[in-house]
């Protein structure tokens, strides 16, 4: 074996792209991140430019390369994992016909109602076993076809977020089972485009990508892109997956038992599943794993590490993420009777609802900044609760969770995580996210390993397990049981104040 041999997970996120040099025990060499803007020009609207995605790709790759002075054909294999659901449209030269409009954007409500009207919603979960929802890519190029028609008449091809950069690496047109399952035109067992759906709804099947599995070898590193950052033209490039479906490959979900928690911008609660053959009414995602033939089902909070993202740079914007945990933990559980609902920007999990907002309830004049601080790290962790509650009534079992993304970087709310969740959470030896999934499925790509799971064994290691405090786990039911009812409370006086935020 030649330790001397790397390959480069991508992680194309919401808030920034993460890349991963990995050696060939699983050994992070190096890594680099790029940020770029999130265009909100309406309320409910959610953008970005897949330009900014590509420049801030090459860039972090660039870095990378000369951070860690490895030789650049040492880079054996390259893969993505990227945002879900984001809608990029191309035209004939493959260029994209404008801003992609992503997965936390809820502009389309009128377009899920469409779906559900002319398909049916049974036949819609018979076939795509998830229900229309505002941040899928269906209704968003359903809103593009109304709104915006001479646009979409120019339009040949979509492709997800890590998709269009992965393109732009290697000239190749292709989208893997994992983040095609969120676009709400897979049939999810037969994996193929549903020409079912596409002709009712009047869609063209050539805007449809060619499908793959995400350890397909799509491609090599373009010359150009090899000149500007440092790459290989040998390196070969194998398709990824959704960034979710990724970060489960990273936390070695791959087999029946297994959950995750990922706090990013979005939280997600996710179970591996082992067929595609279940039925469920779409109270939780049901999407095709990364892991060829496996399957997940998943609740989302759309607004999780973006809830305290929000309050941080409203209220405090010097204060660092670590700092505003520890303080807000200086606070006893409860907050003091202060609750908060995490709908920035709607829901999906367990209230598939684009207008409802979030809310704090219980203000006394006795409370402080750091009162609200808990009151949003304990809500949003009760907004993933139920997601885990739903997956308990399905028949998982929930003992353990593996916790992920920059919400695990604290130990003050992994403890809080375990205290609500009410099972053992598990902190990974130096967690990366799903850029290590996807850099694992580069791995085995590259023919390292055999399997996900073989890699997951060398690579995937535990750090720490958090046991939840019985007290605070009591405490915490309760608590549980008011915040519950918010929703019902709140969600006529949301849409009354709809037409004030526009
Ligand atoms: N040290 C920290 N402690 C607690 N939460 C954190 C910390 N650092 C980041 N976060 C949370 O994680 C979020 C970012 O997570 P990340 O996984 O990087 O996002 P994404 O992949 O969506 O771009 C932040 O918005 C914040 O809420
Ligand atoms: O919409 C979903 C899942 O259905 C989100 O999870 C996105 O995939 C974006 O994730 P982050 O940027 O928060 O990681």
């Amino acid at each position: 074996m030649d330790p001397m041999e790397y390959v480069i997970g991508v992680d194309l996120g919401t808030s920034a792209v993460k890349v991963l040099l990995v050696d060939r025990n699983g050994r992070v060499k190096a890594d680099c991140s790029e940020s770029y803007p999130l265009y909100h020009d309406r309320s409910g609207y959610s953008e970005q430019n897949p330009e900014d995605w590509v420049g801030k790709t090459l860039a972090a790759l660039k870095k990378l390369i000369q951070k860690s002075g490895v030789r650049p054909d040492a880079v054996k294999g390259l893969s993505f994992s990227g945002q879900m659901h984001g809608l990029v449209l191309l035209d004939e030269q493959a260029r994209p016909l404008r801003r992609a409009i992503l997965w936390n954007d809820t502009r389309t409500s009128e377009e899920c109602r469409e779906i559900e009207a002319v398909i049916g919603k049974d036949s819609l979960l018979a076939i795509c076993k998830n229900r229309a929802l505002e941040g899928f890519t269906l209704p968003k190029l359903l809103w593009v076809k109304k709104h915006e028609p001479d646009l979409y008449k120019r339009a040949r091809v979509f492709l997800l977020p890590k998709d269009y950069v992965r393109f732009r690496l290697t000239g190749q047109i292709a989208m893997d089972y994992s983040d095609a399952a969120g676009t709400l035109l897979l049939d999810i067992a037969k994996k193929v485009w549903s020409s079912d759906l596409l002709e009712k709804l009047g869609l063209d099947s050539h805007i449809c990508p060619p499908l793959v599995e995400s350890e397909a070898f799509v491609g090599t590193i373009r010359p150009e892109v090899a000149e500007e950052t440092g790459l290989s033209t040998t390196t070969k490039v194998f398709a990824g997956g959704a960034d979710n479906a990724c970060g489960a490959v990273g936390a070695g979900v791959l087999s029946e038992g297994k959950t995750m928690c990922s706090i990013g911008t979005s939280g997600v609660v996710l179970s591996y599943e082992s067929t595609g053959e279940r039925v469920f009414s779409g109270e939780v995602h049901y999407f095709n794993h990364a892991k060829p033939g496996a399957y997940y089902l998943m609740g989302v909070t759309l607004a999780a590490g973006y809830s305290l993202d929000w309050f941080r740079s409203t209220f405090d914007g010097d204060i660092s993420f670590g700092e505003l945990v520890k303080q807000a933990v200086g606070v006893p559980v409860g907050a003091r009777g202060l609750l908060f609902t995490p709908y920035l920007v709607g829901e999906r999990t367990p209230h598939a609802d684009g207008d409802i907002r979030g809310s704090f309830i219980g203000i006394d004049a006795s409370h402080t900044k750091w009162e609200f601080a808990r009151a949003v790290i304990e809500g949003i962790t009760f907004s993933l609760h139920e997601s885990i509650e739903i997956l308990k009534q399905s028949g998982k079992s929930v003992e353990s969770v593996v916790s992920i993304g920059g919400g695990a970087k604290s130990g003050e709310w992994l403890q809080i995580q375990a205290d609500v969740f009410d099972a053992a959470v598990v902190k990974l030896k130096n967690e990366q996210g799903p850029g290590m999934g996807a850099a694992m499925i580069a791995a085995c790509g590259c023919g390292w390993f055999d399997s996900l799971e073989e890699c997951a064994a060398a690579f995937v290691q535990v750090g720490q397990v958090i046991q939840p405090r019985p007290e605070s786990v009591e405490q915490y039911r309760q608590l549980f049981a008011v915040y519950r009812d918010v929703y019902e409370n709140t969600r006529a006086l949301s849409r009354q104040l709809k037409e004030f935020r526009k």
